[in-house]
């Protein structure tokens, strides 16, 4: 098994009387993509801020990168790196001395190689001496993330790294952070997008008014849910209503001629309910289990429907 890059438990915090975090736990193994799902407000980034050191909890523990972040502030900043949603970029820079800078700063040998991998990296080298105010939205998150990987850190925060970006640069963010899980690194990401959580993530939790309404792979938080069924397609109205009778329960779709069966998905089951077709010597002329998408396990978690959802 996998160590644990991150682990939280217990975690609270409140400002003045409002409790943003309300208890919460949970572990990120080493090399993998954890994403924290929730609407705005839910307490994402007062999470990040915790376990980037840059707020300090009222209660819990929680260690990064095996430290603890109340006693060891330093060896966590030493694995970390974070990118954000008001990113580090200095404006009236080029990107070439932001990164530059960012490299001075760490005190990274060699600086000037590792600024120019980066650059041809992040596909900005035809921009690299330009100033960042010129670059697009995509650039300077990408320049920003360039800026994060300037001291090599183990642990990456990507505080909404796609907010805000159009799908083009939205997809090659997403590349950008498969390649860095296949050197290795964790990446911590938080997000509104159930896309972008089900495209990317290992584990996710949902966090919803300060506390985890859930949390298991993307495929287990599909599965949690009651929405599971098969759905039948027959050629004629006849086959249909003898479906219907075989199988009292199921939804039917007069005009698609379809019946739609609630089913846990598992083989055995779909099994047994093709035999009972099969008995009555009934044919489908299609068959196909549908599985909810993250966009119904948020609505059936949280009561609400997800920002993603809305914004459609
Ligand atoms: N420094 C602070 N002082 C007071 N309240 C704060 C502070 N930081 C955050 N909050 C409050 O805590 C709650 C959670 O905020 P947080 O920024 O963690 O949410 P989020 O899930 O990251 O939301 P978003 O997607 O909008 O960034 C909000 O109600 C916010 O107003």
């Amino acid at each position: 098994m996998k160590s644990s890059a991150i682990a939280v438990s217990g975690l609270r915090k409140t400002y003045g009387d409002k409790v943003v975090l309300d208890g919460i736990d949970f572990e990120v193994a080493a090399g993998s993509v954890f994403s924290m799902l929730g609407p705005n407000g839910a307490g994402k980034t007062t999470t990040v801020n915790v376990l980037a050191t840059l707020a300090t909890p009222d209660a819990g523990t929680v260690r990064v990168a095996g430290h603890d972040v109340a006693t060891a502030t330093k060896q966590v900043r030493a694995a970390i790196g974070v990118t954000g949603q008001f990113a580090a970029v200095d404006e009236l820079l080029s990107g070439r001395e932001n990164l530059q800078l960012m490299a001075d700063l760490k005190r990274v040998r060699s600086g000037g190689r590792v600024v120019a991998d980066l650059l041809e990296r992040f596909d900005l080298v035809e921009s690299a001496d330009k100033m960042a105010a010129t670059y697009s939205g995509g650039m300077r998150r990408k320049l920003d993330l360039a800026m994060t990987l300037v001291g090599r850190p183990r642990i990456i925060f990507l505080d909404e790294p796609t907010t805000g970006l159009d799908p083009r640069s939205r997809r090659t963010m997403w590349a950008i952070v498969r390649d860095l899980v296949a050197e290795g690194t964790t990446l911590f990401l938080t997000t509104q997008y159930l896309e972008e959580a089900d495209q990317l993530a290992d584990r996710i939790v949902v966090l919803d008014h300060g506390r985890l309404v859930a949390q298991g792979t993307p495929d287990e938080l599909k599965r949690r849910l009651p929405g599971t069924h098969v759905r039948l397609r027959f050629t004629d109205r006849s086959a249909l209503d003898a479906a219907a009778r075989i199988l009292p329960g199921a939804a039917r779709d007069e005009q698609e001629l379809i019946l739609r069966v609630a089913s846990d998905g598992e083989s055995k089951s779909l099994r047994a309910l093709l035999d009972r077709l099969d008995q009555h010597a009934v044919n489908a002329q299609e068959f196909s289990v549908h599985t909810p998408d993250l966009d119904d396990v948020f609505l059936a978690l949280t009561g609400r429907p997800s920002t993603e959802a809305i914004s459609q």
